[in-house]
């Protein structure tokens, strides 16, 4: 199984922190310098990732074991564009709301491209890139959102274990149970302190 980053190939899962601004969500907003960010630095803060196979992804055993190691039961596939999305517009609007959700969103891009931007301990911005190939998990009570980029396309496996449950809590919710363990759970990797600014 391949992890996201392979040297010499295509990066399919890239990242980033954010300018803060209010220009086109859709572009990239890198800041000046470009100030990118390690997938070791996302897996730190929780974020698992992979490239995988995505023109065999009905036969693929490395995505059957991803998906026995931890429960993915349930998965659908759906398009965000313009032309096969129901109710484009408004769904837009709500992916790119900073949310959570009470479990893990895991995500599988199978085509196209598309932007889910975290926060990292310091609550600053780090744009997620995820490209065909790229499958990412964001951990349950993670603030995050989701945008298209210039593009407008992506076709995604969305999994899940058991019945999903897709209800998007926008911040503040931070009284849940899943943000506390979240919060809980970057302590424990050290990753819960803000750093402090020289
Ligand atoms: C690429 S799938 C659409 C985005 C989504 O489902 C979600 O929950 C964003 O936070
Ligand atoms: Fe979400």
């Amino acid at each position: 199984m391949e992890t996201a980053f392979q040297e010499g190939k295509e990066e399919v899962i890239s990242a980033w922190y954010m300018d803060d601004s209010e220009e086109d969500q859709r572009l990239p907003h890198h800041r000046n310098p470009k100030q990118f960010v390690s997938l070791d630095k996302l897996s730190e803060l929780g974020i698992l990732s992979w490239r995988l196979d995505s023109d065999n992804y009905e036969n693929d055993e490395s995505l059957k074991k991803i998906r026995e190691a931890r429960g993915y039961s349930y998965v659908d596939i759906c398009d965000v564009c313009p032309e096969k999305l129901p109710n484009y517009e408004v769904k837009i609007k709500n992916f790119f709301e900073e949310h959570l959700h009470t479990d893990e969103e895991i995500r599988y891009c199978l085509e196209g491209s598309g932007y889910f931007d975290v926060r990292d301990q310091n609550e600053q911005w780090i744009r997620i890139a995820v490209k065909k190939g790229g499958m990412i998990v964001l951990p349950a009570g993670m603030y995050h959102r989701f945008t298209l980029d210039t593009d407008n396309y992506i076709k995604a496996m969305r999994l899940f274990v058991g019945e999903p449950i897709w209800t998007p809590y926008n911040r503040p919710h931070d009284h849940l149970p899943a943000r506390k363990e979240y919060l809980d759970s970057l302590l424990k990797k050290g990753e819960g302190q803000p750093v402090e600014a020289n």
